[in-house]
């Protein structure tokens, strides 16, 4: 088996890393592969690294793992979810007060989704699946945060996976994307995000997936 973790950063992965004292790029674990990638935050570093590492080797399944803001006020504050879908929201034209998105211009498609493998479907059932959206800019004002659950009707928002999906889609590689959520998207107030919170459980269901895995 050979497996590869993806994280936006060090910090989002550590506790995974350091149970089972692996390092980042290649790790060994009862006679299985495990690579570590971490690529740095945001959608251009998450595709240049995961196109990079895919030109030149081959998995079996890819997890991205991190931490999301949630638009939904039921999905508390360390909660572990399990992105089925990933729209790259931001992506397309305005036409005055209206949005194009990328579909609707003709180049191509805004959303992703994740493709399923048994092992992680079995592994994963107790996950709530939710739907997210990808951006460069974390939403942090009223009328952006609702003309964007007008437009979208998110479920929460990273910076990296709807380009992990994206890189997964164009290799044919069984995914799963999970996220633990660290702060509810509204107007920017960094002292209520809980980060260490998020880590931990989002670490803890890696932990636990990666036992059962290898
Ligand atoms: O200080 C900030 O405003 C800030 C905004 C987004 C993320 C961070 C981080 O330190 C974590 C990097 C990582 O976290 C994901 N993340 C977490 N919450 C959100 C969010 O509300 N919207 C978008 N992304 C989020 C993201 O995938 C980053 O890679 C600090």
């Amino acid at each position: 088996m050979k497996l590869l973790f993806v994280s936006a950063t060090l910090e989002e992965i550590k506790p995974l890393m350091e149970t089972f004292d692996f390092g980042e790029g290649e790790n060994t674990r009862n006679g299985h592969d495990i690579t570590i990638l971490v690529t740095g935050v945001g959608m251009v570093s998450t595709a240049y690294s995961l196109g990079n590492i895919l030109a030149l080797r081959s998995f079996d399944m890819a997890i991205n793992a991190g931490i999301a803001g949630s638009f939904q006020r039921y999905l508390e504050i360390g909660k572990v979810v399990k992105v089925i879908e990933d729209c790259f929201s931001e992506l397309g034209a305005e036409d005055d007060s209206a949005f194009l998105s990328i579909d609707q211009m003709g180049f191509g498609r805004s959303c992703e989704t994740s493709i399923a493998c048994e092992t992680l479907e079995t592994l994963t059932p107790h996950l709530q699946t939710v739907s997210a959206i990808t951006v460069n800019k974390v939403h942090g004002n009223d009328e952006s945060i609702q003309s964007t659950v007008e437009r979208i009707n998110p479920g929460i928002e990273s910076m990296e996976g709807a380009a992990f999906f994206y890189a997964c889609r164009f290799n044919e590689l069984p995914c799963l994307q999970i996220r633990a959520i660290s702060n509810y998207i509204e107007r920017r107030n960094r002292e209520s995000w809980n980060i260490p919170l998020a880590v931990a459980s989002l670490n803890y269901e890696l932990i636990a997936l990666l036992n059962k895995i290898v």
